[in-house]
């Protein structure tokens, strides 16, 4: 059947956030990593996610992916691609949200994306283009300090026109209020103009259901989950107007949580998972230097992990990690770092470990790439944005995962998800 929606996530915890909620909202998703092989026995869905590992790579190589990945879902019946980019819009001013954007609207020989972040279910909603998270504006945040894309301009318009060659412009929440109609004539208005992209305040989820179906209108568009809301009421079959997602049949084996996410949320969710878990927390210096602190972290668990799951974390406040950035450089910290978790990750697999949490989107990537996972089935939610996944067509007979983003789920998060991966 051809695909009603196809999704090209910058990254894979990104990914199965989407996944969830387009589940969730009555289409049968499947979560692939990169373009999958002509092989892979994929179940018959409405919507794919193709996940890709692009929001901190150079443009160039963010427009080669993500284009590929259109062209397959193109010849796979999808009318619109959705370029999933996180809440936060974690870019920099050489990219990529702008440059893949625009790549992906000329592929299509469209002229305008409608481009939002908003997923107010997670408390990230846009007001005159400026964007908040849990009612700070973006540059107050927690993001201010992420520690590979530090966010200092809460306009929206501003961050995107830096990054873009074309105008862009913001359909604003008056004009939302007005409706679909209003919403339409402001983007046709917008393009005449030149602009390749406009920014669509969105403050509730109905804001985000008119959105959807405007934006289903058109070949392309840019946004978080809560775009992927308003695209898939838009386009479900008329006799889906909900649905939840499959149970997944039981793994069992052992846990564990790996964590490479510096977020706040993630911090304290490792406080609190210490009162019922063994937790690790590795020393980032070492973990750069060689394998000694690798070495730790599976003897570690060796020593605990059959007796319940625990957790082993990079993590690290704000403070350290800019004294390890200012050390090492930002982006080789983080590679190192990323490469050193998920060697852990591959070695708590090889001794059994067949339910398994990964904090970070970035660490997730490395993780699911080092395990060679090719795509997920969607299962019950945990937390908003955070679903169960059960892998498809691995070599270890099949995980349960959970790919959680730096900054979703609440303090006992890790509780949570490994008492819902059975
Ligand atoms: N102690 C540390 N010091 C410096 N960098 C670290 C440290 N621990 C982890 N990192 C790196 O910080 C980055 C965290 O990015 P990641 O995407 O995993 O988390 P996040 O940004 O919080 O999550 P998301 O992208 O889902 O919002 C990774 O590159 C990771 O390797
Ligand atoms: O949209 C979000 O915030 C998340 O899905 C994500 O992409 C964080 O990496």
């Amino acid at each position: 059947m051809a695909l009603l929606l196809g999704c090209i996530a910058d990254d894979y915890t990104g990914a199965s956030d989407l996944a969830n909620t387009l589940t969730r909202n009555g289409l049968r998703t499947v979560q692939t990593i990169g373009i999958p092989d002509a092989s892979l026995p994929l179940p018959d869905v409405d919507a794919v996610v193709v996940s890709l590992k692009i929001r901190s790579v150079v443009a160039s190589e963010a427009i080669a992916a993500a284009l590929a990945a259109e062209a397959w879902i193109r010849q796979r019946g999808a009318r619109h691609v959705l370029y999933k980019i996180c809440s936060t819009f974690d870019s920099t001013d050489a990219g990529n949200i702008g440059p893949v954007t625009e790549a992906l609207v000329a592929a299509a020989g469209s002229d305008i994306a409608l481009v939002t972040p908003a997923f107010p279910e997670t408390g990230r909603t846009v007001y005159r283009g400026h964007l908040f998270v849990n009612g700070q504006p973006l540059d107050e945040s927690p993001l201010k300090d992420h520690p590979l894309n530090p966010m200092h301009d809460a306009d929206l318009v501003r961050v995107l026109q830096r990054q873009s060659k074309g105008g862009v412009g913001l359909v604003d929440l008056e004009t939302i209020a007005d409706g679909e109609a209003a919403i339409a004539a402001r983007l046709a208005a917008l393009a005449a103009e030149g602009n390749t992209a406009a920014i669509a305040d969105a403050v509730f989820e109905r804001d985000l259901v008119l959105l959807g179906s405007v934006a289903a209108r058109f070949s392309v568009s840019t946004g978080a989950s809560g775009l992927g809301l308003g695209l898939a009421r838009a386009l479900r079959p008329a006799d889906r107007a909900s649905a939840t997602a499959d149970a997944l049949a039981p793994v069992g084996g052992y846990a564990a949580v790996i964590a490479g996410s510096c977020s706040r949320a993630t911090l304290e969710q490792i406080d609190r998972a210490e009162r019922s878990m063994p937790v690790l927390r590795l020393d980032p210096e070492a973990l750069i230097d060689g394998e000694t602190e690798i070495a730790k972290a599976i003897a570690f668990a060796d020593a605990h992990v059959a007796d319940g799951p625990l957790v082993i974390a990079a993590s690290a406040p704000p403070d350290a990690v800019a004294a390890l950035q200012a050390r090492h450089g930002r982006e080789a910290s983080g590679h190192a770092i990323e490469r050193a978790t998920s060697a852990i990750a591959a070695a708590l697999v090889e001794r059994g470990v067949r339910r398994l949490v990964v904090a970070g989107g970035e660490t997730s990537g490395a993780a699911v790439d080092r395990l060679g996972i090719p795509a997920f089935l969607i299962g019950p939610e945990i937390a908003p944005g955070v679903p169960v996944l059960q892998t498809v067509g691995d070599a270890h007979g099949g995980l349960i995962m959970a790919l959680k983003s730096g900054n979703f789920g609440g303090k006992d998060f890790f509780e949570q998800a490994l008492a819902a991966m059975r």
